[in-house]
């Protein structure tokens, strides 16, 4: 995978921006984070994932972007730079392209200090076109769906708790209805 890189002084860097289990979990060597958020998109459980948190006959339901205008979806946006970036690249490419199904796209990220101005971050999308990509349910379909599903890495159940301790955690001014209804409906369905 060739990226622009992009050069900033006589250090080349690259920022990329995770919204799921990069939050929780980037296991990629990076310079710095940013809290903060990027405009434009919802975040969704309406991805399929047969290989980290689910298999073939029972796919577990991860995170994409979805574009809505109105809407912005905060995470994490980490800074690589020189060998840092071919490492990571070639790490998230395995990840989450050829195991996940996402695709790249630069998108413009807003760190929480603003003062600090936005800047241009490389994300990984799972659009509708994708095979394993299953599109919308109800949060108690969701729930219901992720509570019974593992995969390689681990339970479906551990990516949501993740996800939503990283909100909480980091982000507690945010409002996050689709996310917060599925904790509420898997846990009502474990505990
Ligand atoms: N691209 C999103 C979602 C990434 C994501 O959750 N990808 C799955 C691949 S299907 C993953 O890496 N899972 C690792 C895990 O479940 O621990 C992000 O920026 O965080």
């Amino acid at each position: 995978m060739k990226l622009l890189a992009i050069t900033t002084s006589e250090k080349s860097s690259l920022w990329i921006f995770g919204y799921g289990s990069l939050v929780w979990k980037p296991d990629f060597k990076y310079k710095r984070s940013k809290v903060g958020y990027i405009e434009g998109y919802s975040r969704r459980f309406w991805h399929g994932d047969n290989f980290h948190r689910g298999d073939k006959d029972m796919p577990g339901r991860v995170v994409t972007l979805v574009e809505d205008h109105d809407a912005c979806t905060w995470g994490v946006a980490y800074e690589v730079t020189d060998s840092q970036m071919e490492e990571s690249l070639q790490y998230l490419n395995v990840r989450e392209a050829v195991l996940g199904g996402y695709v790249t796209k630069m998108v413009e990220f807003t760190p929480r200090e603003k003062c600090q101005g936005s800047l241009l971050a490389l994300v990984y999308i799972a659009t509708s076109d994708n095979p394993i990509y299953l599109g919308p349910a109800t949060p108690t379909e969701i729930a219901a769906q992720i509570a019974i599903c593992r995969g390689n890495t681990g339970h479906n159940i551990e990516y949501l708790l993740r996800l939503a301790e990283f909100m909480r955690l980091y982000c507690p001014e945010v409002e996050d209805d689709h996310l917060f209804s599925i904790e509420a409906a898997a846990l009502a369905l474990v505990i």
